[in-house]
């Protein structure tokens, strides 16, 4: 696994470790630039309607980790893909996040966010919405 520094989401000291995991072959073919460029831009991304999946998803998960029912030390978020949208409300309630994958094709996706390289997806647009939800303006 590649353990990086903390996740931007929040200030707090998360570490996020991004986990091997067997491959399946239905898995074999999965495109994560195609996936996220499916699900992760407008118009399923639109932050502006809260009809759309996306920041549905997004207040979802955050009335669930405010509601302080989930928490503990590490949070294990199995089948993570590409994505890191779902960890950004838990950054707060836990120390370390662990992201796991099958597919190499994704963990790299991941790890080229954490490490900012260029071509790794735009998250941003996710983070400014969850910490608008979060009342951190
Ligand atoms: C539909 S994608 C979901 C991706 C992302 N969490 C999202 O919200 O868009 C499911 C992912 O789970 C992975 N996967 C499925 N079963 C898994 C397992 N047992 N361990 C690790 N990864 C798994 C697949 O490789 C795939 O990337």
């Amino acid at each position: 696994g590649h353990r990086a520094g903390p996740a931007p989401a929040a200030g707090a000291a998360t570490n996020l470790v991004i986990h091997d995991g067997r491959l399946q072959s239905g898995y074999a073919r999965f495109d994560p630039r195609a996936y996220l460029q499916n699900n992760y831009v407008p118009p399923r991304a639109d932050f502006s309607s809260e009809e759309c999946v996306v920041p549905w998803k997004l207040r979802c998960l955050a009335e669930t980790f405010a509601s302080g029912e989930i928490c503990g030390r590490t949070l294990i978020d199995v089948g993570s893909g590409p994505t890191i949208y779902q960890l950004l409300s838990a950054c707060d309630h836990f120390e370390e996040i662990v992201a796991t994958d099958f597919l190499e094709v994704n963990r790299e996706e991941l790890r080229r966010w954490v490490r900012g390289e260029p071509g790794a997806f735009d998250w941003s647009p996710f983070i400014r919405h969850v910490c608008k939800i979060e009342g951190r303006g």
